[in-house]
């Protein structure tokens, strides 16, 4: 994932695009800024049915949900002894763990909780490789763990510090580590965990701090969720319309992260390189892979066949044809030439998407 981060391109022209700058309401942004004290990313995963999702909304409300397994990811924002914490909860299903690798890339991300439930001591070995695996990339280093000792109050569960030991975590070094004892469902030991990682997080997010909040805010205000195709997010204005967008890196190994954010989005930016058309079969296989996913089905789609700069590009006609637009019946699409890296179209594109939203 870490090489997604890099924006194409496209991408960067789209997001960078003086134009665009100037919808940007600045303003809004520093006022936003200066409200917010201080908001930080906290990574929690674990093994499926750990636990995760019950501290994060007994963390949130204050009660015990009733929950089902996480097939993507929830992410609250936790307000705690005036400050808040984003708070991303992912799925521990085997399935899906390769997702949790993806956000150790994001800067935005200071912190991780580890949730273990103890009352399973045949899957400790499992949690302890899952742990050990996301630990060995070095943008977590500096990371402070805390690990939730969950299900004590269950009569098989292994002791904190029988988990100390079993996780090695003393050769964890001088990070900040800390083994809390919880019984999620019983309300016991949450919030002390908590409390001890609100006073181990650096205080380093001021940035993150506008970017949260105003993504709070569009949710408050019925706000529009696009899909990009790296993980950069950005919250922007467009004639007026709040667009929280989400640009996904297209490369292989990553495409499997797009279902995460399918079930927020509203609409659908897919961008080809018009000028490779050796990729057009690939593209449109993916395009009608995503397509198919009920979370999107009536979101429309706006295809950039970019790169139109290059004499040899397929037209935007010819790209419609490749992807076989005309197959997606009655669902808004629209291909739109661009040349994003001198601005030609991208904005002609966008006018489409935010009239069909
Ligand atoms: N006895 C007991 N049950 C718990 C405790 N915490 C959570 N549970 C139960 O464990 C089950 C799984 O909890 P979830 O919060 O959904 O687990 P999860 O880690 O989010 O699981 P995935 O989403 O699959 O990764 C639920 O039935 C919870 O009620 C606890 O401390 N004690
Ligand atoms: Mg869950």
């Amino acid at each position: 994932m870490e090489e997604s981060l890099n924006k194409t391109d496209a991408e960067k022209t789209l997001i960078n695009k003086t134009d665009m700058e100037e919808t940007l309401n600045k303003k809004d942004e520093e006022e936003t800024l200066n409200k917010t004290d201080t908001n930080c990313r906290i990574l929690m995963v674990g093994l499926d049915k750990a636990g995760k999702t019950t501290i994060l909304y007994y963390l949130k409300n204050g009660e015990i949900p009733t929950t089902i397994p996480t097939l993507g990811y929830n992410d609250e924002i936790i307000s705690y002894k005036n400050r808040n914490f984003n708070v991303f909860d992912i799925g521990g299903l085997e399935s899906i763990r390769a997702l949790w690798k993806h956000y150790i890339f994001d800067k935005n991300f200071k912190a991780l909780i580890y949730v273990i439930d103890c009352s399973e001591p045949s899957r400790l070995e499992e949690a302890k490789t899952e742990l050990y695996k996301l630990l060995e990339n070095d943008e977590a280093h500096s990371w402070p763990i805390l690990v939730y000792a969950n299900k004590q109050d269950l009569p098989e569960a292994v002791s904190p510090d029988a988990i100390t030991e079993y996780f090695d975590l003393m050769s964890l070094g001088s990070r900040p580590w800390h083994v809390q004892p919880t019984c999620a469902i019983n309300l016991t030991g949450v919030e002390e965990g908590f409390d001890w990682l609100a006073s181990n997080i650096n205080e380093k997010n001021i940035k993150m701090g506008w970017v949260l909040s105003k993504t709070d805010d569009l949710k408050k205000s019925n706000s529009h969720r696009t899909l990009l195709m790296g993980m950069n997010a950005e919250s922007v204005y467009y004639k007026n319309l709040p667009l929280n967008l989400l640009d996904l890196s297209g490369r292989e190994k990553v495409r499997p992260l797009w279902t995460c954010y399918y079930y927020s989005a509203k609409g659908i930016i897919y961008v080809v390189d018009s000028n490779d058309s050796s990729r057009l079969e690939e593209a449109k296989d993916e395009l009608h892979s995503l397509l198919r996913f009920v979370e999107l089905q009536n979101c429309p789609v706006l295809v950039y066949a970019n790169k139109q700069d290059f004499p040899e590009a397929v037209s935007p006609d010819g790209v419609s044809d490749a992807l076989d637009m005309m197959s997606l019946g009655s669902r808004p699409c629209h291909v739109q030439g661009s040349c994003a890296v001198e601005g030609i179209g991208v904005f002609e594109g966008l006018d489409w998407l935010v009239s069909n939203i």
